[in-house]
């Protein structure tokens, strides 16, 4: 403990204080016409390795299933979500709030890219402002009732991340990985920033793990060995999969039909894993 201790842990800078008290996360209110049972967050510890379209898998593997799944893009800076699904409708609101959009399939998709009067204007917004739209996000949307929720996350460990697992009943984490050493590394600040705050990791992606020629049909490794088992060992994550680099990936995504890809059963182990993990938070809180 600090020599002059004023028992505010909350803004003490002193590390291994065994008297530290970690104050619980009061996580917002959604609005009257919102039930939404599980929240997963998408992270990815650097940017640009498929974490919104591991995303948009997850979602549309969920709803495949027949849950009831709704998107939120935290990914406020850099929103790709509403463009992978196509989904460029203007929104509209009630006396209730904001109603989301819905995708093909009918997945609710609620995106800052969907109140910008053009899809490429630039969103250069300071973090608290990042933090309170996401929060909005939240609690001004009629989601209405669902079974998943998919938060992606922008890339890092930034502020941001506080404020959604901070605010938000994360049920727990899906990371997401290329097959670069460094990526794993910081893969790990991820995980060890979300263990920080009590929130499982249920699941490692480790995306353009491969390319499979068209001709031979041979995996060739192109970012290096596929590590993803060895990383998810490492910190102790129950499920690991692996996507290939796959032209049809952008191609889908450019056409807005990412709904329409085949991920063969690759996400199933950790589409498990997220129903295990909620079916296991429903029972501590029964
Ligand atoms: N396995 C893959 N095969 C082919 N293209 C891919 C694959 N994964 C992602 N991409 C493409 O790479 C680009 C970046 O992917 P994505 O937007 O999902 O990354 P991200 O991690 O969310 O990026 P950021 O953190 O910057 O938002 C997209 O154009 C996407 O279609």
């Amino acid at each position: 403990m600090a020599e002059e201790c004023s028992h505010e842990c909350s803004s003490c800078g002193v590390s291994g204080c065994g008297d530290r008290t970690v104050a619980a996360p009061s996580t917002l209110e959604t609005n009257k016409r919102s039930n939404i049972k599980h929240v997963i967050g998408v992270v990815s510890g650097k940017g640009g390795v498929g974490k919104s379209l591991v995303t948009s898998l997850l979602a549309s593997e969920m709803n495949k299933r027949g849950h009831k799944v709704a998107i939120l893009d935290a990914d406020i800076t850099g929103p790709s979500i509403p463009k992978s699904f196509g989904v460029d409708s203007r929104l509209t609101a009630d006396a209730d709030g904001i109603n989301p959009a819905k995708s093909a399939s009918g997945i609710e998709v609620m995106s800052v890219n969907l109140m910008l009067p053009e899809g490429d204007m630039p969103v250069a917004w300071r973090g608290p402002v990042v933090s309170g739209a996401i929060k909005q996000f939240w609690q001004e949307v009629n989601w209405g009732e669902v079974d998943y929720m998919f938060v992606d996350m922008p890339p890092g460990t930034s502020d941001v991340f506080l404020t959604v697992f901070q605010s938000l009943p994360v049920d727990g984490i899906v990371t997401v990985s290329a097959p670069q050493e460094l990526v794993a590394m910081i893969v790990g600040k991820a995980v060890n920033l979300a263990r920080s705050m009590e929130v499982p990791v249920v699941g490692l992606v480790e995306n353009m793990a491969y390319f499979k020629c068209d001709d031979c049909g041979k995996e060739h490794h192109i970012f290096g060995e596929p590590q993803g088992e060895a990383v998810a060992a490492k910190y102790a994550i129950p499920a690991v999969a692996t996507l290939p680099m796959d032209p049809n990936f952008a191609r889908l995504v450019d056409e807005g039909r990412v709904e329409a890809y085949n991920v063969e059963g690759a996400l199933d182990g950790i589409i498990d894993q997220i129903i295990a993990t909620a079916a296991a938070a429903d029972e501590a809180e029964e």
